[in-house]
């Protein structure tokens, strides 16, 4: 009421000269004229209950009541008496307009101060206030206590930047891209706000969709929502063949449907998946599911999830212009945060160039370095299942334990190999891009890009499972002849992280890089394998 009142009496004007009179008098009367609010109200509630009740200092307050009552009836009665009513409340008014100001400008400040501490930048209007604790999600968003529960089970006690932000921007009911490193808590940034405002399980189809552009993202997006909705039976589900095959999906129940956006456009057309009651859609890795090969079936899903009230919200560690345009189209008044730099590598991992010169050169520095140091997990990345399968060959005999990932696996199969990488029982992974994006395997120390990576946001997302959730890691990267033109890409990104680059590297030609994928010679050196 008083937030209304001193916006509808701001700007009155008064002639203060003409009135003095009654200014004075009515200022003698402004001290009690508090109280009198008081006790009329309080008569209103009690009836003839003052003789019990009223101690002496309310009688008191009484008195002074009913003087001031009798001079609201002597104002009511003059029409000079109204606008001097109309003064005071001015002065109120402006009184409360500049205390309402004072606030919005302290909490501003906090906010700001927040935002630089975290290195949080946002644009937009009105963005909510950055989570300065977990805490704050029950004390200003009702956070029900078994999600806090269970951030502390999983061992996080403070939220991180892209968290703090993220967070409170969605529960205000806003939509958002999202821009932070690899490794910096972006799932439970998304997963939070929807598992908030869904409240509970409904029976009423599907009501969140998480999109993530390979099965195995999916696979672990999946795991990760339901350890955070522990407690809560809401239904989870990641859109499997198998879910496909045995599920009438128009009748499908399910709060949180997770998949890669091939089933679910394919679900949606030839198994009558219906997506019209959708209030949560997020695009991880919102980069990759944009590029030309899934766009098709983006626009698919972002068509059949026809709620009006829709949030949608894009989240990646990398965000082109482009991307963020094409976005924009179909977003309504999107807030943008981005922690620390756009575009950046995790500043957790130490980054390194190595020219080996040829393929060759590959291979010998390859087995030098293990020979020299293996410290498992490793990770190593090529750019082709060929070379992937080759390299898996040229390893497989050589007293390491060693894992090799590519599309021309099975979900089982895929799903087993990262199982073992995980549990420890392969030290070396080999992999082509598929696992590149969003895959949180716990400690990876070393990240080899064996094949120079076909992108910077492909080098900023390999090199990023390592160095993850506060964890230190490296990077090392090949480079031959061929990859020498695409150096310096690469080489921004480690100076902008803070990693030593070669002077003569960064004085070489920017490029505008498209895919670099040259025809590279065959990994093997076994003749036989390779004819096999
Ligand atoms: N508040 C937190 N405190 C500590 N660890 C956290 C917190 N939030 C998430 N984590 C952990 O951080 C790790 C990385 O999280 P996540 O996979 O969501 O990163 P990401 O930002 O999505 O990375 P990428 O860009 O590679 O997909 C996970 O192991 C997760 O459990």
């Amino acid at each position: 009421m008083e937030k209304t009142a001193s916006f509808l009496f701001a700007g009155t004007s008064f002639n203060k000269k003409k009135y003095a009179d009654e200014i004075t008098r009515f200022k003698e009367k402004k001290e009690t004229e508090n109280e009198v609010d008081y006790l009329s109200s309080f008569e209103r509630v009690n009836p003839g209950s003052e003789e019990v009740t009223v101690s002496k200092k309310k009688r008191k307050r009484k008195q002074a009541a009913s003087e001031a009552v009798e001079g609201f009836n002597v104002f009511k009665s003059s029409k000079k008496a109204l606008v001097i009513s109309e003064e005071n409340k001015t002065d109120e008014g402006e009184d409360n307009l500049s205390k309402e100001k004072k606030k919005i400008n302290l909490k501003l400040e906090a906010d700001s101060i927040l935002r630089k501490q975290y290195n949080i930048h946002v644009s937009g209007n009105n963005v909510a206030s950055p989570l300065k604790s977990f805490a704050d999600l029950s004390s200003v968003y009702g956070c029900e206590s078994y999600l806090l529960h269970n951030f502390s089970e999983l061992g996080f006690k403070e939220p991180t930047p892209i968290q703090r932000q993220a967070i409170p921007v969605l529960l205000s009911g806003r939509e958002c891209f999202a821009c932070a490193p690899t490794g910096s808590g972006k799932t439970l940034a998304f997963v939070s706000p929807m598992l908030m405002k869904l409240k509970h399980a409904s029976t009423e189809g599907v009501r969140a969709v998480i999109l993530c552009p390979t099965r195995e993202l999916a696979a672990q997006t999946t795991r990760e929502c339901k350890k955070l909705a522990e407690g809560n039976k809401f239904y989870i589900k990641l859109l499997t063949k198998k879910l496909i095959r045995s599920t009438d999906l128009t009748k499908l129940r399910c709060d949180i449907l997770i998949s890669t956006p091939l089933r679910l456009s394919s679900a949606i057309k030839k198994r009558k998946l219906d997506l019209s009651r959708v209030e949560y859609l997020v695009l991880d890795e919102s980069d990759k599911l944009f590029e030309l090969g899934l766009i098709k079936q983006i626009d698919s899903v972002v068509k059949a999830c026809s709620n009006p009230s829709i949030i949608r919200s894009l989240f990646s560690a990398t965000l082109p212009d482009s991307v963020e345009e094409l976005a924009r189209t179909i977003m309504h008044d999107a807030v943008r945060v981005i922690i620390g730099r756009k575009n950046a590598a995790s500043e957790s991992v130490n980054q390194k160039l190595v020219f080996a010169g040829t393929e060759e050169g590959k291979l010998l520095a390859l087995r030098q370095s293990f020979q020299e140091r293996l410290n498992p997990p490793v990770l190593i990345f090529v750019q082709s299942k060929e070379r992937a399968k080759e390299l898996y060959e040229e390893l497989k005999f050589d007293n390491i334990r060693v894992g090799v990932i590519h599309s021309d696996l099975s979900e089982t199969q895929r799903e087993n190999v990262v199982n073992d990488f995980r549990a420890g029982k392969t030290w070396v992974l080999i992999a082509t891009d598929v696992i590149a994006r969003g895959m949180d395997f716990k400690g990876v120390n070393c990240v080899i890009n064996y094949d120079f990576p076909d992108s910077a946001a492909a080098y900023i997302h390999r090199i990023g499972r390592s160095g993850r959730a506060g964890r230190t890691g490296e990077a090392i990267t090949f480079y031959t002849e061929d990859d020498v033109p695409f150096l310096r890409n690469i080489a921004n990104v480690m100076a902008a992280s803070g990693c030593e680059v070669p002077s003569w590297i960064m004085a070489l030609r920017k490029l505008r890089w498209k895919k670099h994928r040259p025809k590279r010679e065959s990994i093997l050196t076994i003749p036989d394998v390779a004819e096999e």
